[in-house]
């Protein structure tokens, strides 16, 4: 695959003042950041932290109660369907129809996304994340970690250029795992894809994160690279850092203005 002619600062996504509230309760309080094309930005926080309100309302599931959400320098509300055409999707809790071959099912999908020879990129698809096995099993009987893998061919199959995924290694053996995050970050490199990366696991951010925000109680905390927030706070993993925030609130300071240049 050769890489597109790209500015690597495109701000492909950008979430301005989102503020979501459940009967007077703010999942999300004035929630700002901007992902750009190219980079992989973590999304972290504690249960409860906001991560999967404001995944919704960047998918459109949810709408905010306010501010603003552009992707592609366009308002998220008024353009969904281009907007949805250029992106996709995978989460370790949405199953593609149960009752469907994987073939079937990839198939489909290949279609609505109008993909061009779709038999020869689920193919490739399925090879580099090492499940063209699978093709004739029925869906619904695949392990966790087979449909996660099923659900990221399905992801790839549009070539997106901004794409979110919701614990992809969530429930994938660590070996399983560290192919999943080799091959994530081997096609986003290639296509240069802007991806905003929700995980529970540390050593996936670490690993495949280029900058992360910690979420606490609807708010950010904390923003920069994980080297740098790990030695604002002092730690030397991001797991402590993740602890600290999640039990005490810890804000961590802004980072100083040359660190941010
Ligand atoms: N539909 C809803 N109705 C009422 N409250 C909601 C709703 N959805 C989310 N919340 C609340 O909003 C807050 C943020 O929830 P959210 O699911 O976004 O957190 P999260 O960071 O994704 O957590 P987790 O890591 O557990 O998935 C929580 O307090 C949750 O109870």
């Amino acid at each position: 695959m050769s890489a597109p002619a790209t500015d690597s600062r495109e701000v492909i996504l950008e979430a301005r003042e989102l503020t979501r509230e459940f009967d007077g309760v703010k999942a999300l309080d004035r929630f700002s950041f901007q992902l750009h094309r190219g980079e992989v930005l973590g999304l972290l926080g504690a249960n409860g932290a906001g991560k999967t309100t404001a995944m919704n309302c960047l998918l459109g599931l949810t709408l905010p109660t306010s501010g603003e959400l552009n992707a592609f320098g366009l308002p998220l509300q008024s353009h969904r369907i281009q907007i949805l055409q250029r992106s996709n999707f995978s989460s370790a809790y949405t199953a593609l129809p149960g009752n469907l071959l994987v073939w079937q099912n990839l198939s489909v999908f290949a279609r609505i996304y109008g993909v061009p020879n779709p038999k020869k990129k689920i193919a490739e698809l399925m090879e580099l994340l090492e499940i063209s096995h699978l093709g004739k099993r029925v869906t619904g009987q695949l392990s966790a970690g087979e449909s996660t893998r099923v659900n990221l061919v399905k992801a790839f199959l549009n070539d997106p250029e901004l794409l979110m995924l919701d614990e992809p290694t969530a429930s994938l053996d660590p070996d399983i795992a560290d192919k999943v995050r080799k091959v994530i970050r081997k096609v986003q490199r290639e296509r240069h894809i802007a991806i905003l990366y929700t995980s529970h696991n540390m050593r996936d951010i670490e690993e495949v994160c280029d900058r992360v925000i910690f979420l606490h109680k609807g708010k950010i905390v904390c923003e920069g690279t994980p080297t740098e927030i790990m030695s604002r706070s002092s730690s030397n993993n991001l797991e402590d850092v993740f602890i600290k925030i999640a039990r005490d609130g810890e804000i961590l300071d802004e980072p100083k203005k040359e660190e941010a240049l």
